[in-house]
């Protein structure tokens, strides 16, 4: 049976997008980001399918997404933020190497400030993100079987962390 190496989860701006990249050029493999996925199934970026069609066809498509990377890629797997909320993931997600990038509120606020828009953090950021992470941070918790710290540390340290304790 194919499996990733290792599936990245954490809130937005953990890093599992660049750690991924960086994770899986290390290794040798490719990297699969469910987002990406989700936008090129809907055939517009995150923003355009909250907008247009609404979070719960964004979060049918992630799930679809997800299902399809842990079945079938062997290299590095990152998935948006909020793909740990669906049961049928967290199930999917059992027997895997699930690395948490834990993150705290202030570091994340900085990192997703510099970055693309994120549809769910443009009203209110803060308080947003300080929700979001109240809600989801037992739920990464529990899903994890390696958690890694980010705060304060380049990509390139995490990535040596994760390689050395991978199976
Ligand atoms: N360890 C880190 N230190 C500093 N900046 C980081 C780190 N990891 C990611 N970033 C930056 O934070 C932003 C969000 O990173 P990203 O990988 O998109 O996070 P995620 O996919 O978890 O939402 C990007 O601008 C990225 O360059
Ligand atoms: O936390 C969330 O619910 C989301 C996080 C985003 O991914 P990142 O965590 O990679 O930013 C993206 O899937 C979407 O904007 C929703
Ligand atoms: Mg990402």
């Amino acid at each position: 049976m194919t499996r990733p190496k290792a599936v990245l989860i954490g809130a937005p701006g953990s890093g599992k997008s660049t750690v991924g990249a960086e994770l899986a050029g290390r290794l040798g493999v490719a990297l699969r980001d469910t987002d990406a996925d989700a936008e090129a199934a809907a055939g517009k970026p995150i923003g355009d399918i909250f907008v247009e069609d609404g979070e719960e066809r964004f979060r049918e498509l992630e799930r679809a997404a997800v299902a399809a990377a842990l079945g079938e890629h062997e290299g590095v797997v990152a998935l948006g933020g909020g793909a740990v909320l669906a049961p049928e993931t967290q199930e999917l997600l059992a027997g895997h190497t699930v690395v948490y990038l834990r993150v705290g509120l202030s570091e994340a606020i900085k990192r997703v400030g510099l970055a693309s828009a994120r549809p769910l953090l443009v009203l209110n950021p803060r308080s947003q993100m300080r929700k979001l992470l109240e809600e989801r941070l037992p739920v990464y918790e529990r899903l994890g079987t390696l958690h890694v710290d980010t705060d304060g540390r380049e990509p390139a340290d995490i990535v040596e962390e994760i390689v050395r304790a991978l199976p």
